[in-house]
């Protein structure tokens, strides 16, 4: 597996490999690998013929500075999970390499840029965009892979791809879980034991609306949704909502096209974030 730190690097190694007319996918991520990542990687081997794996830890994004600082960082897991998937290559630039000089960053995500994730960390989108634009820019990759777990990710990318008219396929990657249901991040690892099973309410509480939602209304499966978060010690819920999948504004009807439930919660002091899609056209 090659290793790449410059955006250079990385182009004097792919470009023969395009010219053979090689299919290349791009894989970014923060690091603090688990095998929601190693599912994106494989995903990634069937959609292409050269995987690029980026890990980088990007300030741009973070809007609480205690987050970023206790972001973890186990490179050499990282590296040994990636060589052991088979991925050939990772391009882990310096924060330097990728913000040479201080820079400006706007542009139309659209209204869904500030609702949930957007209303708990401003300017968070503008943060992933900015750098996903320059990961693109570097790999320039046919398609590129993301998770589900990220749904509103998803959704701000796909819009940035838009706005720039970028040609690159996104395919995104179902979400993996614990066997008890815990969506597998990168932040779990901050769960102390008593927090790891009071997180087991985001994914309780999604199933619920999944398993019983033609057995109440909107109204009622947000509240029975809400109520299971009631009386749990250290679970602080930011939002839990049914939402329209393209929108994400709250679904007025249970007959629109593309519903997803969606939730946040503090646990003591880590930030998670789950989802369900309902129905996708
Ligand atoms: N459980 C999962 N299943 C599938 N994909 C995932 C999962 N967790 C993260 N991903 C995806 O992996 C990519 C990189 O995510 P990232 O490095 O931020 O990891 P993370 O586990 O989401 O960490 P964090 O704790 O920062 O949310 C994103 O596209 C993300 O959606
Ligand atoms: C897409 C991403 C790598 C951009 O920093 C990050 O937001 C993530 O890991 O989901
Ligand atoms: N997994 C999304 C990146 C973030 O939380 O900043």
């Amino acid at each position: 597996m090659e290793i790449f730190k410059t955006k250079a690097e990385l182009g004097a190694y792919l470009k023969p490999l395009k010219d053979l007319g090689k299919k290349v996918a791009l894989v970014p991520t923060m690091g603090a690998l688990h095998n929601g990542h190693i599912s994106l990687i494989k995903l990634a081997q069937q959609n292409a013929d050269i995987i690029i794996c980026s890990i980088f830890v990007n300030p741009t994004q973070f809007t609480d500075p205690k987050d970023l600082e206790k972001y973890p960082r186990p490179i050499e897991h990282d590296l040994a999970m990636l060589n052991e998937a088979g991925c050939n290559a990772v391009f882990m630039p310096d924060v330097t390499e990728m913000y040479p000089k201080q820079e400006s960053w706007h542009i139309d995500l659209g209204n869904a840029e500030f609702l949930l994730e957007g209303e708990f960390r401003k300017g968070h989108y503008q943060g992933v965009t900015q750098i996903v634009k320059k990961l693109f820019d570097a790999v320039k990759p046919d398609v590129a892979m993301f998770g589900q777990k990220d749904f509103q990710q998803v959704l701000m990318i796909k819009n940035m791809l838009a706005y720039f008219k970028l040609p690159i396929k996104i395919i995104t990657c179902p979400i993996i879980r614990e066997d008890d249901g815990l969506a597998m991040s990168s932040r779990n690892i901050h769960l102390s034991a008593d927090d790891r099973i009071h997180a087991l309410v985001l994914s309780a509480s999604l199933k619920f609306v999944e398993d019983h939602f033609n057995d109440y209304s909107l109204k009622e499966l947000e509240a029975k949704a809400k109520a299971f978060y009631v009386g749990v010690p250290d679970v602080e819920l930011d939002y839990f909502t049914i939402a329209n999948g393209e929108t994400l504004e709250p679904a007025k009807s249970k007959d629109e096209n593309n519903l997803v439930a969606l939730v946040a919660a503090k646990v003591g002091s880590t930030r998670l974030i789950d989802n369900t899609i309902i129905k996708q056209a």
